[in-house]
């Protein structure tokens, strides 16, 4: 386990609880795809995260687990800015996403937000067709041509699993589709302008199980080409999902590793007692 990723005064244990092997977490410098370096983000006064140090894995699924108000979303927002709409939030530290930081001053935040996606808790289409929600991203890039709109309209909805459920009401309003249809919807929309990372906080909470499932299938197709970050209070799906998860406690990375070893053979005391059932 690499230290950083592992501040060893994060979580007061004994120190016989770190006997058990841990395994190092071994990424190549190439298979990175966002480095956080010693993180601190303030609300205010109140420290949201403290001296987080992560590397998420590209084309892999991580999930972000822990409990209500640990800093998953914080967290999870950084990586796409989403944080400086709040006047009151301040940043100091690293979040490294192809070789820069994206909190320097160069970085194009519109840009940004296109190599860097995010789907919401709740679906949350625009009240317009089917089509014109995935052809949003590429009409606001100024693309107009009709069969170019069509084949990447196409091409979005067949990625997020959605194409067979609609492609004979594209002209329908959004508004229509199921909540697990929108939350596909919502997720063709993003991939439409070819992000590198794809952010999902919490995208199956306001969905049912079976709509949960298929979105759950759609993230572990999807990581083929992206990269996946996912923020989850429910253990069984960062279980089912994710190859990389991430323990947070009270602002703190706790542990991070591959999600069977985690699950099966946790460092870390504290992410046991979570895992568990016996937090809190
Ligand atoms: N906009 C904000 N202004 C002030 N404090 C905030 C803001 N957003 C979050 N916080 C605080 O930051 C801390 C981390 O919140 P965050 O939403 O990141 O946690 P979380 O782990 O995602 O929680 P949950 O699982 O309940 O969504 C909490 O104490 C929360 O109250």
């Amino acid at each position: 386990m690499n230290e950083k990723t592992q501040p060893e005064d994060a979580v007061k244990v004994s120190a016989g609880q770190f006997d058990r092997s841990r395994r190092s977490l071994n990424i190549q410098r190439e298979d990175i795809a966002v480095e956080v370096k010693d993180l601190n983000l303030f609300y205010g006064a109140d420290q949201a995260l403290k001296n987080i140090n992560l590397k998420i894995p590209r084309n892999r699924v991580t999930a972000f687990i822990g409990p209500s108000g640990c800093g998953k979303s914080t967290l999870l927002r950084c990586f796409n800015r989403m944080n400086d709409l709040i006047d009151i939030c301040k940043i100091d530290g690293q979040i490294i996403i192809d070789g820069q930081d994206v909190h320097s001053r160069d970085v194009d935040v519109a840009e940004h937000r296109r190599r860097v996606g995010m789907v919401f808790q709740k679906p949350n289409p625009f009240p317009k067709s089917i089509f014109e929600n995935v052809a949003y991203g590429l009409r606001l890039q100024g693309v107009s041509n009709k069969r170019t709109l069509a084949e990447v309209v196409e091409k979005a909805l067949r990625a997020a699993a959605l194409w067979d459920e609609v492609k004979d009401r594209l002209q329908d309003n959004a508004f229509g589709l199921s909540g697990g249809q929108q939350q596909r919807l919502v997720i063709a929309r993003a991939i439409a302008i070819e992000p590198e990372i794809i952010l999902l906080d919490e995208p199956c909470s306001a969905l049912d199980p079976i709509s949960t499932a298929k979105v759950e299938e759609l993230m572990i197709e999807l990581k083929e080409k992206y990269t996946i970050v996912i923020v989850t209070h429910n253990m069984q799906q960062a279980a089912r999902v994710s190859d990389f998860t991430a323990y947070m406690y009270l602002g703190e990375l706790i542990e991070f590793d591959d999600t069977a070893k985690l699950f099966t053979n946790p460092a870390r005391k504290a992410t046991e007692d979570y895992i568990t059932g016996r937090y809190g």
